[in-house]
């Protein structure tokens, strides 16, 4: 037993002083001790037990030591911690036992010969005092987490679930093994499992995951050894789940080691395909291999890249790139106790090297196209991952990401489990909601184009002005279809004179970052109308279908109109009365444009336009996808009248 604590003892010196890993430096030390199971397994719920705990034991222990703590050597610090967890944490530990082998320990290892002294004299009084000790002043002590960190749970989650979360840190995370369906079903790998003594249970809604108990060590079971399960959390293969990925397709995990999103990629691709998985670290690419290999995976292959770095000839080549970057891991906490002791000051650093690596490999994702026939191909997708719980990692890296690139878009997703929000392409999995790790991902769908309109200058490639031939030009160098699948465009006296193109869903169009074919029509008119005069073809231009602003040369259609006044008028109570679904129709054509314009004024003089009010007072845009579904409150008010069936409820028959 001594041994356990002895080793304990190294591991926390280990980690206080060299930042090592808890996990890393213990599995070593217990491989090199060669110590019993049962000696083991006690060394690690010390050494864990301890960092767990480190900030409210401190809290005890300052209260009876007469020295400051941080006054103590390191050792002899770390000798109370562990007599203290013992005391307080380990019923089956005597206390006196436990208050002798720290000052054994103390003996042995401090340097000053008086510390055994203390050790002995401030343990004895945690002793006298256990019944009566004062309660943690807060949640940070209760659950040992440093206060910055707190705070930010507390910020994000409220002050009781903050609590929850820091509580559910220090529970033992579970064994979570994925099923390499390529080599065996799941029941027959349970079964197997079983036989080798191993406690198996289906995990409760990720199909193909088993949870495991009792496994000793993974190494020594033939299941294991052939290849039938690796180890990882169900969040992290949720999140490639949630990318798609597919058999035959193209994918490059950029942040690859140990490899576990490979893996999970090329399991559900039925080891069809083709995965390259690198990482900037040459020492960890033996890592991967050797996982694929005993998994039998053999469509990965690896590559040493730094994912900051431009591979010219990866450029819009793969149909999944995988950005599951270096992060502060503060969603890891359960295994990997020690890691929310880290300064929080270097990680402040992380979301520029985040970016950069996510700026970098979103232009390996394939861009959106067309067929021959003019239909769209999907470009490929970006998944975003890490497995922290700071928004400044997480969702603010990727807003600022789609606002450098309006190429890309986040699209939702749909996995199993009890998430919620997955249709706005993110999400974020907890470990006290879902017993996974603190973890984040976003998928990102990288579309065929983003426009710019350029009011009295240009649209995209183009510019007014351009002659004939310098707009051909530039649709062939840009291998652009003719309209409808692109631009419209128009010319006057052989010079380019109105650009057009029609909303699309795989192209974004526009006006400093506002979206004119994705916004509600009454904010992109409310916002040009801030900029230039509007003239409209209703004198009630909340009913127009063309909008035209002068000043800025832009013109604006839609296909049909629809504003909710419309609902009293009877062609249109006979119009949904016909057939409900009519109703949707007119709302998902009549709520956004459908065509863009940018024109010289000659050009618009041919279409005189009924001068309109500009009656929308702006407020802020309203960014709904097309086809959103049909406000409830409107379709209560409505159904009545025309013996349509009352909505569900908010978010209820999306066909009314
Ligand atoms: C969160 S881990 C990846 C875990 C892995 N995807 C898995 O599921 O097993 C992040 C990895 O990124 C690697 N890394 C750090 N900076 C990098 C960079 N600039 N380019 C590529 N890889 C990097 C690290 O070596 C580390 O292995």
């Amino acid at each position: 037993m001594g041994n356990a604590r002895e080793v304990a003892l190294l591991a926390l010196s280990a980690c206080a002083r060299q930042g090592a890993w808890s996990d890393g430096f213990l599995k070593r030390a217990l491989r090199d001790s060669g110590m019993d199971s049962r000696d083991a397994a006690l060394a690690t719920r010390l050494c864990f037990g301890v960092l767990q705990n480190r900030i409210l034991l401190d809290f005890y222990l300052s209260g009876l030591s007469r020295l400051p703590l941080r006054k103590l050597e390191e050792r002899v610090l770390e000798c109370l911690r562990l007599g203290a967890y013992q005391i307080l944490f380990l019923d089956r530990v005597p206390d006196r036992a436990a208050v002798n082998e720290s000052v054994n320990l103390a003996r042995k290892y401090a340097k000053n010969p008086r510390s055994a002294g203390l050790v002995n004299g401030v343990l004895r009084g945690l002793v006298r005092q256990k019944e009566s000790l004062p309660p943690p002043p807060d949640a940070a002590v209760q659950y040992s987490h440093p206060q910055w960190l707190a705070d930010e749970f507390v910020r994000r989650l409220g002050r009781e679930e903050a609590q929850a979360l820091m509580a559910a840190d220090n529970a033992q995370p579970p064994t979570m093994a994925q099923v390499n369906t390529g080599k065996a079903s799941t029941a027959a790998a349970a079964e197997r499992l079983r036989d080798e003594g191993v406690g198996v249970a289906p995990h409760p809604w990720l199909p193909d995951c088993l949870e495991l108990s009792d496994t000793g060590s993974l190494e020594r079971l033939e299941s294991f050894r052939q290849g039938l399960f690796y180890i990882q959390d169900p969040a992290a293969r949720l999140a490639v789940l949630a990318a798609g990925p597919e058999p035959g397709m193209k994918v490059l995990d950029a942040c690859a080691a140990p490899g576990g999103k490979s893996f999970a990629a090329a399991i559900a691709m039925k080891n069809h395909g083709s995965i390259l998985a690198c990482d900037i670290h040459p020492h960890k690419q033996a890592l991967i291999q050797a996982g694929a290999e005993r998994l039998g995976l053999d469509c990965i292959q690896t590559q040493v890249l730094d994912g900051k770095c431009c591979k010219e000839e990866f450029l819009d080549k793969f149909d999944l790139v995988i950005a599951d970057v270096p992060c502060s891991g503060l969603g890891i906490i359960r295994k990997k106790p020690d890691i929310r002791y880290k300064a929080p000051e270097p990680l402040e650093n992380l979301p520029k090297v985040q970016a950069a690596i996510l700026d970098n490999v979103a232009r390996y994702v394939r861009p959106g196209s067309l067929d021959r026939h003019g239909c769209i191909c999907p470009g490929g997708v970006l998944l975003y991952a890490t497995c922290t719980l700071l928004e400044r990692e997480n969702e603010d890296v990727v807003r600022a990401f789609l606002d450098r690139h309006p190429n890309f878009t986040l699209e939702g997703f749909q996995v199993p489990g009890p998430f919620e929000g997955t249709d706005t392409g993110m999400l974020t999995c907890w470990p006290h909601r879902h017993n996974t790790d603190g973890f984040f991902f976003a998928k990102l769908r990288r579309l065929r184009a983003a426009y710019e309109i350029r009011p009295r200058e240009g649209f995209g490639p183009f510019r007014l002005g351009m002659t004939e031939e310098e707009a051909e030009e530039t649709c062939r160098r840009l291998g652009l279809p003719q309209a409808p699948q692109s631009f419209y465009l128009e010319y006057r006296d052989g010079r380019l004179s109105r650009i057009g193109l029609n909303a699309d869903e795989d192209i974004r169009i526009l006006y400093r970052g506002l979206e004119l074919t994705r916004t509600h029509a009454e904010d992109v008119v409310a916002a040009l109308s801030r900029e230039s005069g509007l003239v409209c073809d209703c004198v009630d231009s909340e009913l127009a279908d063309t909008y035209d602003f002068p000043e800025l040369g832009v013109e604006l259609w839609r296909e049909r109109v629809y504003h909710p006044k419309l609902l009293d008028r009877p062609e249109f109570q006979q119009l949904i009365a016909a057939l409900p679904e009519n109703l949707a129709y007119e709302q998902s054509h009549g709520w956004y444009f459908a065509q863009i314009w940018v024109q010289t004024d000659d050009f618009r003089a041919e279409f005189p336009l009924e001068p309109g009010r500009a009656p929308y007072d702006g407020g802020p845009w309203r960014s709904a996808p097309p086809h959103g579904p049909v406000p409830p409150e409107q379709m209560a008010r409505v159904a009545p009248k025309y013996g349509l069936e009352p909505p569900a409820g908010p978010g209820g028959d999306e066909r009314a």
